[in-house]
């Protein structure tokens, strides 16, 4: 589980108010989205929440730990798969995987047993062992879960994960992560794709100008709103649909 509390981070000495006094809970057995227009503070949430980033105020908690008191206990309780994938280039799919489960202090045998499964699953057996220059937008999100995931981490964060993926790679996205959610993970994603929380989301976390603009499950979200369909409930909860995408 993850608990945030009022969490404010700014860049610029202050200008720019990235994120404003944001708190949510995301639940264990459960897949949280956040969703949010173009610049609205999710990636900079997501980055507290995974401690690459210190926020100014607030704080957050990991299945109860306190990154500040435990740091290297909330990376091995979390898997992330950030924004900018970072792959090494050099290295192939597997070895991008193996070297985070080196880093993760696991034995050779659990990292081959990880990696076979998650390459089965995941359907990377095509381009395991080829190195990760010139992969594929979907390639390279694969083995960005694979390796955010080869420590089975209970906590998993997504940002915007299903960014320029085709239909079948998303729908297979999508039931991988319905998956981590049967198994009990807590599955916190961030997008701008309205139909995406509304297919995958058991909670919504509206954000909008650094701040929450609303929270719950869709038919809160419809019930708060007063409108039929999530699209116009989100623009009602938002004030514009603009930078958000159906
Ligand atoms: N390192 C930084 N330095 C300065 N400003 C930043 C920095 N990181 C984020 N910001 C600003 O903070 C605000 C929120 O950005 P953030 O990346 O969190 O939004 P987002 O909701 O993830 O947007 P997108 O959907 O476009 O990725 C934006 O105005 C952005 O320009």
């Amino acid at each position: 589980m993850i608990e945030a509390k009022n969490l404010r981070k700014t860049f610029n000495k202050g200008k720019v108010v990235a994120v404003d006094n944001v708190s949510f809970t995301a639940r264990d057995g459960e897949i949280t989205g956040l969703l949010g227009p173009n610049g609205a503070g999710k990636t900079t949430t997501l980055r507290m929440l995974y401690t690459l980033l210190r926020p100014d105020s607030g704080h957050m908690r990991v299945d109860g730990i306190d990154p500040e008191v435990q740091p290297l206990s909330i990376k091995r309780a979390l898997g992330v798969v950030p924004d900018s994938r970072g792959l090494y280039d050099r290295l192939t799919a597997r070895e991008n995987i193996r070297y985070y489960g080196k880093l993760h202090g696991l034995g050779k045998a659990d990292i081959e047993r990880r990696t076979e499964q998650l390459t089965e699953i995941l359907g990377m057996s095509e381009f395991i062992d080829r190195r990760t220059t010139g992969f594929s937008q979907g390639q390279r999100v694969k083995v960005a879960i694979a390796r955010a995931l080869i420590h089975d981490p209970r906590t998993v964060l997504l940002d915007e994960p299903s960014n320029g993926l085709d239909v079948m790679t998303t729908r297979a996205l999508r039931e991988f992560l319905r998956e981590l959610k049967k198994q009990g993970c807590c599955v916190v994603l961030s997008t701008h794709i309205m139909q995406e929380v509304a297919a995958l989301c058991d909670r919504i976390v509206i954000i909008a100008d650094g701040k929450v603009a609303a929270e719950g499950t869709a038919d809160e979200l419809l019930q708060r709103s007063g409108e039929a369909n999530l699209e116009d409930a989100f623009v009602k909860l938002i004030g514009s649909a603009e930078g958000l995408l159906a």
